[in-house]
């Protein structure tokens, strides 16, 4: 893997160790340094490139390693670097290993809970070109000698088959104790935990565990010290956990919000907890305001009639709200056109009126209807079956349709449970 700059200068030994400061390691004698901010860079630049082609090696939906996730957690990276060729006289970095000590709860061969905080293996990934050529190995070999564990005291962070082959070729590391959480574990996890003996700091962390559990104790932390309560995350959360839940939600929930402008305050987001990557609210299966807005500009369906027709009365409470408010059924019957006037006549009348309302309002509807057919436009209608006395002009139907269609909305929203009041 290559870098526009000079990787051999910036990791003067094979192998270097990054921690969450991703500090530039101390260059050669006679190198010329420049400065350590754009050192710092070029070191984030790696780290977010290998944790991109890792990503992509794996088939994860976004990358688990980056500079900046790294600044957040208290993990290590070991980089290795390709010492015999040297591209354009700039270096390659090959691979990389990411471990960090995270606490969880693993089950041992009894199903018993234990609380442990054994070393992870979080990310692994060496370049396509050279894998199988034993910089695995050289890479995990390295990590072991430093971090002072043995492989079987290692948990690892949903391990890929590669991996799985990776660890049991190498080093025999086969039957896994089934858990319930992400992390694998291999026989010996626990059984190591008899030879600890001495008080020292990984003594004392095994009679922590032998607290939920006096039989396993799990492999110590020794390295980095202890964090305040406060800054450790839930038990056994994963560093993949937040790419579980990256997928949208079905048809027709996954339908984008039409949004003018970004919200002003973007939902948080967190590094590992395991939360949702941004995810707009849930829309309703149809957005209201479009459907308001559609049928306003449409004359009623036949389906809107059948509606109406089906459902006479309406719901009880709209019924009893009917009762109460006699001035919306006489807005109704009226249907508020601006050509026919306010009529009395239906003042503090019942239902019948009020069918009597809809069955004139469907008969307009129906002769605008052709009216419309005829001229096309509905400004100056003529009309070609003689119109009642009473009934409204042409232009009208709009209103007409207005009220039918307010009946299809109130009826959907009384379904819906959505009836604002
Ligand atoms: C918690 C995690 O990080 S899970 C993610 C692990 N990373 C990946 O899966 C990314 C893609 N894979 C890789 O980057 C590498 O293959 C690694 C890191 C798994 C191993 O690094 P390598 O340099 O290839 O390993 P190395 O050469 O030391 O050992 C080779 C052994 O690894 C295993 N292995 C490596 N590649 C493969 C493969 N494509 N298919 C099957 N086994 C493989 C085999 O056991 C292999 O031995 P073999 O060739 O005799 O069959």
């Amino acid at each position: 893997m290559e870098f526009p700059f000079d990787v051999d200068a910036l990791f003067p030994e094979r192998i270097t160790v990054l921690d969450q400061h991703l500090r530039p390691p101390a260059r050669r004698p006679g190198t010329t340094t420049p400065a350590r901010v754009d050192l710092q860079q070029q070191i984030m630049t790696i780290v977010d490139e290998l944790g991109k082609a890792s990503a992509k090696a794996q088939h994860l939906p976004a990358p688990i390693t980056s500079a900046l996730r790294m600044q957040s957690n208290r993990h290590v990276i070991y980089v290795l670097k390709d010492t015999s060729a040297r591209p354009a006289g700039k270096g390659a970095i090959i691979g990389f290993l990411k471990v960090g000590y995270k606490k969880l709860f693993v089950l041992d061969d009894r199903e018993a809970h234990n609380e442990v905080e054994p070393l992870c293996i979080l990310d692994f990934y060496i370049h396509e070109s050279v894998q199988r050529h034993g910089h695995g190995r050289e890479l995990f070999q390295y990590m072991l000698q430093k971090e002072r564990v043995e492989p079987h005291q290692l948990a690892i962070d949903r391990p890929s088959p590669k991996l799985l082959k990776f660890l049991n070729k190498h080093y025999n590391l086969e039957t896994t104790v089934p858990q319930v959480n992400n992390f694998v574990i291999f026989e010996g996890f626990f059984a190591h935990q008899h030879r600890s003996p001495t008080p020292s700091l990984r003594a004392t962390r095994h009679s922590r565990a032998a607290v939920v559990d006096p039989i396993p104790a799990a492999p110590a932390r020794k390295l980095p010290p202890k964090r305040a309560e406060g800054d450790i995350k839930p038990y056994s959360s994963s560093d993949r956990e937040f790419l579980k839940v990256a997928v949208e939600p079905p048809w027709p929930l996954n339908r984008a919000p039409r949004r003018a402008t970004p919200p002003a305050h973007p939902p948080p987001r967190s590094s590992s907890l395991g939360n949702s990557p941004d995810r707009g609210p849930l829309r309703p299966f149809v957005p209201e305001q479009e459907l308001l807005r559609s049928l306003r500009l449409c004359p009623p369906h036949p389906t809107a009639r059948l509606l109406l027709a089906t459902d006479p009365g309406g719901s009880p409470a709209q019924r009893r709200r009917t009762r109460e408010t006699p001035w919306g059924l006489v807005a109704q019957s009226c249907h508020y056109s601006r050509h026919g006037g306010f009529n009395t006549s239906f003042l503090g009348t019942g239902n019948q009126e009020r069918k009597q309302g809809e069955q004139e309002a469907e008969d307009r509807s129906a002769s605008e209807d052709q009216v419309l057919l005829q001229d096309g436009s509905g400004e100056e209608p003529t009309h070609t079956v003689a119109p009642r006395a009473q009934a409204p002009p042409a232009q009208s139907w709009m209103v007409g349709g207005d009220i039918l269609n307010a009946r299809v909305i109130r009826n959907l929203q009384e379904r819906r449970n959505t009836r604002p009041w």
